[in-house]
């Protein structure tokens, strides 16, 4: 049975630039489900980010309603919309937020430590991730600035699993890769979805979006199409691949 995990009702944002009203998001209604694999696509500027950091409780809509597991997002404070990222929302991005002065264990353990009082326990779950991802023990005591940038992005996605989160966000966290890393990174993805991960991510590149299950297509601030894809799997990816250039065309993409 399909559980909706994020709703948002006549989600709107608008933003004041030098006295004008930009209006980015206009009246979304969107249900996410709980273990699905949600790409957001759409040309630059469509609003993209500005939906991914509503819906995750980065930033508050204008108008609008936004249901999280029965809590209304849009009414939270800026401290309770903290402890509730914090409880339930991983965070991925294009730029890697290590904290430099930390081993990337440490690095792990500080976001870990912030939920779970138990050292022990995180500490276990931190090695086991690493390792999960490919990051082994010789790498643990090293600091951000002694790693690829495809490792960093590892440690990263360690990072934002830790607390196993109900979803995880991501923002075009291929972007800074060169290809062998990112289809890596992409592959840690998938398995987290596939061990029933839910993930929204957006993204500008059809290669990522070939992992997604779903793809909401947003053009000015509207979505404008959803394709269903299924499952991931290497072996339908030029299927997946026609489908995801079919659907692109038609949205004028
Ligand atoms: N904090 C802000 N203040 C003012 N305007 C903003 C702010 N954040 C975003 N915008 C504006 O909202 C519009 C949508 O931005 P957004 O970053 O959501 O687009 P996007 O689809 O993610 O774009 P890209 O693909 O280029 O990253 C842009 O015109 C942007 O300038």
């Amino acid at each position: 049975m399909t559980k909706i995990i994020i709703k948002t009702e006549k989600l709107c944002k608008t933003f004041s630039n030098g006295g004008n009203q930009q209006h980015v998001l206009k009246n979304l209604d969107i249900s996410l489900i709980e273990g699905d694999f949600t790409i957001i696509m759409g040309s630059s500027g469509s609003g993209k980010s500005t939906l991914l950091y509503a819906i995750s409780g980065i930033d508050k809509p204008t108008l609008g309603e936004i249901n999280f597991g029965g809590k209304n997002l849009a009414k939270l404070n800026n401290d309770q919309l903290a402890i509730f990222r914090r409880n339930n929302c991983g965070f991925v991005f294009q730029q890697i937020y290590l904290l430099d002065n930390m081993s990337v264990l440490d690095n792990v353990l500080a976001s870990g430590l912030l939920v779970n009082k138990n050292k022990r326990e995180v500490v276990q779950k931190a090695k086991e991730l690493l390792i999960q991802v490919g990051i082994s023990e010789n790498a643990w005591s090293k600091f951000p600035t002694q790693l690829s940038g495809g490792e960093a992005q590892r440690v990263g996605i360690v990072r934002a699993l830790i607390n196993s989160p109900r979803i995880l966000f991501a923002d075009e966290p291929t972007g800074a890769l060169n290809s062998a890393s990112s289809e890596s990174v992409l592959d840690i993805f998938t398995k987290a979805n596939q061990n029933g991960q839910s993930i929204v991510m957006v993204t500008h590149d059809m290669k990522t979006a070939l992992r997604g299950n779903r793809i909401l297509y947003l053009r000015d601030g509207v979505i404008c199409g959803d394709l269903k894809l299924g499952e991931y799997s290497e072996q339908k990816n030029l299927e997946r691949l026609e489908k995801i250039k079919h659907f692109l065309a038609e949205m004028g993409w």
